[in-house]
């Protein structure tokens, strides 16, 4: 049995930065596992192709429950399965959240984690092109840059947006969130930054840190309270890992409590019921699942000028070939390259809804797994309740790993949040009726104009509404009684074992989740080392 001061389950946003940090150190020795393959296909480096990788073997594939308040509906939420994790398959929009959701945090005991806590862990792993002020880093490894092209409807739904009294922002990951913006993105060259470029790749030839992939941890071994190692598959053969120091879960907000519950740490009761031994009684595994929905309006355009259609094989080609000659073109686009930070009503704290623009029909009928392919040229608007107070959980039923595990976000559960969606779909309409799109757009495709009244609304948002594919919060650090980590990321209860991903947030930060989950593993990261951001 091979041993190790630490083993890292999962090479995701979080598991890179720390295999990476904990690895800077000669002295220690990493083990890194990842189920997933080795991330060298074309379409994960390629920005569009991001649009082709749903539902494909770089995924996990989880279907949700049916969801009870969408029309029964189960829908389609994958994560991340490659070196780089969900960074490797996601969109690559670079988005920090409000400082106002870490400063809660703090308040709910999770010393450490305040805004001005957490701001040096964005900072020091960050490469901005652009901006270099107190909010941003400029000599990090993960490189933050401007989108390549912005395609003449993107333009107009910044303009648009304005016009309906949205203000311009130039950087919504800086003093003030709200606003319409065109986005940064994860990017390096017009390729992909995902955390194994940024933090594994130049590093992968450390001698005290060895990477395997297609390599899924079965189970995380304790003993007498303490993770003493793992029990992996790679190869179709199970083998065993040491840890003499640490043991540092970071598999994602699905799968880390799923392979807690597995290794018989979680709820007693619920265990039992799954013929899971139980190891250690810690209720709060799996619960507090927090995941974003959002709705969506579609719109022709007058023009043959938006991305719709343009992966149409001759298309495709002709793309492909501007973008290996000089890296331009449809091919940099990440679908998504306009967004807005706004509120749903005067009284909340900071936006509550987030716009994102795609130059393209988008259609996701039920949730499902693709896209449908609409002909014509349109746009696509969606608005997303960043900040959802409804939560489910991910439970198992059964000690197979091999087991699907059940994943209910009871998205809508909490009828706050559907008032919410509806006023997300007014501003939508809102920004859609300004000058700015007269010229570039016709008629509304989908609803169309029989959504009119709240009731017609709130039917089509429970029909069409779709995740935003953030799910976190499932091991949550605080230090009540529902809490799994403590604020040192340490399972409560255990020793040798930590959880670092995007699973220990206690709430939902308001935005997408990538930039947190790897300040998560930063800071992390430096907790265990005793250190101060790297
Ligand atoms: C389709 C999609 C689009 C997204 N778009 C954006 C976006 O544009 N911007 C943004 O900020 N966020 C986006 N996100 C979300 C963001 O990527 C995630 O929140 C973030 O990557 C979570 O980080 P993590 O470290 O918790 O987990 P992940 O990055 O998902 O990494 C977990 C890793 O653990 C591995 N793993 C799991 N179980 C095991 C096991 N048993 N054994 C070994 N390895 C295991 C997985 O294969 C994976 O590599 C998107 C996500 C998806 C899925």
């Amino acid at each position: 049995m091979s041993s190790y001061t630490y083993i890292v389950i999962g090479a995701g946003a979080a598991g890179c930065v720390l295999a990476n940090r904990l690895s800077a150190d000669p002295s220690n020795t990493v083990l890194l596992l990842e189920a997933g393959a080795k991330d060298n296909h074309p379409l994960l480096k390629i920005p569009a192709g991001f649009a082709k990788l749903m539902g494909t073997k770089a995924n996990w594939i989880f279907d949700t429950a049916p969801q009870k308040h969408l029309n029964e509906r189960s829908m389609f939420l994958p994560q991340g399965k490659a070196l780089g994790g969900s960074t490797s398959v996601n969109a690559m929009l670079y988005v920090r959240g409000n400082r106002l959701d870490y400063d809660e945090w703090a308040e709910m005991g999770c010393e450490g984690w305040s805004y001005d806590d957490v701001l040096p862990y964005f900072k020091v792993h960050e490469r901005n092109e652009r901006l270099a002020d107190e909010y941003h880093g400029i000599s990090g490894e993960l490189n933050v840059a401007d989108q390549v092209q912005h395609n003449p409807t993107s333009r107009a739904f910044v303009r648009a947006a304005q016009e309906a009294g949205i203000k311009r922002t130039d950087d919504p990951n800086g003093a003030s969130q709200e606003g319409v913006f065109f986005h940064q993105v994860t990017q390096r060259n017009a390729r992909r930054e995902s955390a194994s470029t940024a933090f594994l790749h130049p590093v992968m030839d450390r001698s005290n840190l060895t990477v395997l992939t297609g390599a899924e941890v079965l189970k995380i071994e304790v003993k007498d309270g303490r993770a003493t190692g793992v029990r992996f598959v790679r190869k179709g053969k199970e083998e065993v890992a040491h840890a003499n120091s640490e043991v540092l879960l970071a598999a994602g907000a699905l799968n880390s409590p799923r392979l807690l519950l597995l290794s018989g740490i979680g709820p007693a009761d619920e265990l039992a019921a799954a013929g899971v031994s139980v190891v250690h009684d810690l209720p709060g595994v799996g619960k507090n699942l927090r995941d974003q929905l959002e709705v969506y309006i579609t719109r022709e355009a007058r023009q043959p000028i938006t991305y719709s259609g343009e992966d149409r094989w001759d298309r495709a080609l002709r793309h492909a070939i501007e973008y290996g000659l000089y890296r331009t073109g449809p091919a940099t686009a990440t679908i998504t390259e306009a967004g807005a930070f706004v509120s749903s009503s005067d009284d909340v704290r900071s936006p509550d809804i987030q716009l994102h623009f795609l130059p393209a029909y988008v259609v996701w009928k039920d949730g499902a797994r693709n896209a449908e392919k609409i002909a014509g040229h349109g746009v696509t608007l969606l608005a997303c309740n960043i900040r959802p107070i409804s939560s489910g959980a991910v439970t198992i039923t059964s000690p197979d790993p091999s087991m699907p595990a059940i994943v209910d976000p009871n998205y809508m559960s909490d009828e706050r949040d559907m008032d919410v969606a509806v006023e997300g779909f007014k501003i939508m309409r809102r920004v859609f009726e300004q000058p700015a799109f007269k010229e570039l757009l016709k008629d509304e495709q989908l609803p169309g104009p029989s959504v009119q009244t709240d009731e017609e609304i709130r039917e089509f948002i429970r029909a069409w509404g779709k995740t935003d594919y953030h799910p976190v919060g499932t091991c949550k650090m605080g230090v009540d009684e529902l809490s799994v980590v403590d604020p040192k990321l340490k399972v409560h209860g255990l020793e040798g074992l930590r959880v670092i991903d995007s699973s220990i947030m206690p709430t939902i930060i308001s935005g997408n989740t990538q930039a947190p989950s790897m300040m998560i593993g930063e800071k992390g990261a430096a907790i265990i080392l005793g250190s101060g951001p790297a």
